[in-house]
């Protein structure tokens, strides 16, 4: 039988960094989970054994870590690509790399109204996360948030739908509209105040889902993007991906009781996933012709 060796790429997944940087008795805390996957001239090692060019995965976390020591981890973004660069950069059989990292906020925890210096507590479930890939001297970054988890208790409505003989959903046009919001959004350049850009990306995506009055979720999705791209030139595109998180009116008819949209019942699952892509139309001014590719930025290998 002939075989060939295909797409393969290899790395540690989700190596867990925390770093506390001491400013005096002020206590900066980081919290990511990295991961890297290293590409390249990886035959050998797959079609017969030899590892002579293989960066252990071992190797790849210690190298993590070993750079959260030597300079303060900044942006996550700076991060990545100085990871990924350095793979590349050292080794001569590594021609790619692909670094995920995403943080897990912490707060400092109030004391009598004042932020305590050295303890916190947890964000929540919302994270902030980069995809860095590296292809030899080119590189894409893209970045997002998972988990904010939102609701409007008004200002949604969802009717005009068609019925057939499996609908049984009422028409309404006053619903709770919740979500999970699931953004990435793909920069056209490796060098930018990430910080600044993030903020308010996450700023304008909140704006948006709770100033819009919603028809469907779908079209709450297309403004939260098209409002990511109106104000920042530095984004080619926004993905989204919204869970609906149902909050169906409970009937209270049997209990002799009216409902005027005041008990609800949140179900877990199933639920509605909308997912959509929202990208510029017009040309790319010159600045930004050749960032505009997407190259490598979504697919981290052709097979996977
Ligand atoms: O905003 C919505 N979009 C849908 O496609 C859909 N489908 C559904 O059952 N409820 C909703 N709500």
């Amino acid at each position: 039988m002939a075989t060939t060796l295909g797409p393969n790429q290899y790395g540690k997944a989700e190596v867990r960094l925390v770093t506390v940087e001491r400013e005096g008795p002020v206590h900066h805390l980081r919290d990511l989970t990295i991961s890297t996957a290293l590409r390249g001239h990886l035959e050998a090692t797959h079609l017969t054994g030899d590892n002579a060019d293989v960066v252990a995965t071992d190797t790849q976390k210690n190298t993590a870590f070993a750079f959260a020591k030597q300079q303060p981890v900044g942006q996550i973004e700076d991060f990545a690509l100085r990871l990924g660069r350095h793979f590349v950069g050292e080794f001569g059989q590594i021609t790619g790399a692909r670094v995920l990292i995403s943080e897990h906020g912490w707060n400092r925890i109030d004391v009598g109204g004042a932020p305590h210096d050295h303890a916190f507590s947890h964000g929540g479930g919302e994270q902030r996360s980069t995809a860095v890939t590296i292809r030899g001297e080119r590189a894409w970054v893209v970045s997002g948030l998972t988990g904010l988890v939102v609701l409007k208790s008004t200002g949604s409505e969802f009717h005009g739908f068609p019925r057939d003989r499996y609908t049984t959903l009422a028409e309404t046009d006053d619903r709770i509209l919740a979500t999970a919001v699931t953004a990435c959004w793909r920069y056209r350049t490796t060098e930018l105040d990430w910080a600044a850009s993030f903020a308010d990306i996450r700023r304008l995506l909140l704006e948006t889902f709770a100033t819009k009055h919603s028809l469907s979720l779908q079209q709450s999705l297309y403004a939260m993007g098209e409002a990511v791209l109106d104000a920042h030139d530095e984004v080619a595109e926004v993905r989204l991906s919204l869970p609906n998180k149902h909050h169906f009116l409970v009937d209270l008819a049997p209990f002799g009781l009216t409902n005027d949209n005041e008990v609800f019942y949140a179900a877990d699952r199933p639920y509605g996933l909308i997912e959509g892509t929202v990208r510029r139309t017009e040309e790319s001014p010159e600045e930004f012709a050749d960032a505009d590719a997407a190259g490598l930025s979504w697919h981290p290998l052709p097979a996977f």
